[in-house]
């Protein structure tokens, strides 16, 4: 191991000098939300009721949720990061998201549920993405041919054909307010509508959100997790640091990391700037990533989730090993830790985020943290966090492509290597 380098991280007098910075990016943000832009902090002020659907929904035996994007890694991080990463296999109720234009994955759930007994919720807040609309025709087209009543399907859009067909063939639609923005809507219609057909106890996921929101309104960087989160990563940044690894030390977050991989992305990443968003997952990626994270390019800044106490736990025992009598919650928290003082060690800066225990309300918590940290980090940036401007034109070219007037592979590519 190279000899151990200095610690690179903040002092005190580094944040007195980002006073301003901090202020400004704070200011801004309620602004925006004074001025009705910020949808994500209105939405959980709202009463939970107003998501759930009559007792007749809850008979389906499958739910399937089919979207994109903000409009489905959110539902699909909290369900998992509170049921599990195997609630199938131990629910009565079965889950399954539809989140790709892959017609194999398409196939396999249509494999597996009964579409008569299935529940389908068609997420869309544009209502024209074109793989949630292609997965819909099809999966409508099917139920039509199995005798499906309007009540297998519930639509969550705020406009576009999917709204249109809402309305024309009498689905139930919720509606997503204009201002919130996909990739900050899991705490709005487009995830506890679903979620509260999925177990999820939405009240305590909301409660956790607005209590997180009490935090973030405070003007004191030192008493503001979000604020605070927010001028790490910044000031990281501008040390170079151009790419932000999130990696829990527990299963049911790792779907967290691939929602905060769009919200970090598509949200700051403009103009030129950004910082790169990676999933990792410990302990496993202790024995995939770290030596580059240690021993490669000093571009990343770390951020660690650890839980206290997990929901099951186990004591190993092999008498004169040293594992003898540990608890596989102590040896996974023991990794984290020593994960986290090498990389300070090789002056890798990491932070670590504690959870006392991971269920609805911390989740809230932990959710409307991000969220908030990415609206100050636009802030700091001063880059409009609330927009995705670039991708419509690869959603152009795709058009075009299905409409025929683009030319063949010849011109998507410059070469192809075939295999
Ligand atoms: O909810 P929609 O409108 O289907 O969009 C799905 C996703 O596609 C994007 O617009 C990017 O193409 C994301 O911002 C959004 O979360």
């Amino acid at each position: 191991m190279k000899e151990k380098i200095g610690i690179e991280g903040i002092s005190l007098e580094d944040i007195e000098g980002m006073r301003n910075i901090v202020d400004t990016a704070y200011r801004r943000t309620m602004e925006r939300y004074d001025k009705g832009e910020l949808g994500f902090m209105e939405v959980i002020q709202k009463d939970c009721e107003c998501y759930r659907l009559s007792d007749r929904y809850k008979e389906f035996k499958y739910i399937l949720v089919v979207g994109m994007g903000g409009s489905i890694l959110g539902t699909q991080m909290v369900y998992e990061g509170v049921k599990g990463v195997y609630a199938n296999e131990l629910n009565s109720k079965k889950v399954f998201f539809l989140d790709n234009s892959d017609p194999e994955l398409l196939y396999s759930i249509l494999k597996i549920v009964a579409l008569r007994e299935t529940l389908v919720f068609v997420v869309s807040k544009s209502g024209n993405t074109v793989e949630t609309l292609a997965n819909f025709f099809i999966l409508r087209e099917k139920m039509k041919k199995e005798g499906c009543r309007e009540d297998n399907v519930v639509i969550i859009s705020s406009g576009g054909l999917l709204k249109e067909i809402g309305k024309r063939e009498n689905y139930k639609i919720f509606e997503i307010p204009e201002n919130v923005v996909g990739r900050f809507s899991v705490l709005s219609s487009v995830g506890l509508v679903p979620l509260s057909c999925m177990g999820v106890d939405i009240g305590k996921l909301i409660s956790g959100a607005r209590d997180m929101d009490k935090l973030c309104r405070r003007e004191d960087v030192f008493n503001n997790p979000a604020l605070m989160n927010a001028l790490i990563h910044y000031m990281f940044l501008n040390r170079g640091k151009s790419i932000s690894v999130i990696m829990p030390y527990i299963e049911r977050l790792y779907r967290f990391d691939l929602w905060y991989r769009q919200l970090w992305a598509e949200s700051l990443g403009k103009d030129g700037k950004g910082q790169t968003p990676v999933a990792a997952l410990g302990a496993k990626d202790q024995h995939s990533q770290l030596q580059l994270y240690l021993d490669g390019p000093k571009d990343k800044i770390i951020t660690f989730i650890k839980v206290r106490k997990f929901k099951e736990d186990f004591t190993i025992r092999y008498k004169g090993h040293y594992l003898d009598g540990c608890n596989l919650s102590q040896l996974i928290n023991f990794q984290q830790l020593g994960t986290e003082r090498v990389l300070t060690s090789m002056g890798v800066p990491n932070i670590s985020i504690v959870l006392e225990d991971l269920d609805e309300y911390t989740l809230g918590k932990l959710i409307y943290m991000y969220e908030m940290t990415t609206a100050f980090m636009g802030e700091m940036m001063e880059v409009n966090a609330f927009n995705q401007p670039a991708v419509e034109e690869g959603k152009k070219i795709t058009r075009e492509l299905l409409e025929g007037k683009g030319k063949g592979e010849e011109v998507v590519k410059d070469y192809i290597i075939k295999i």
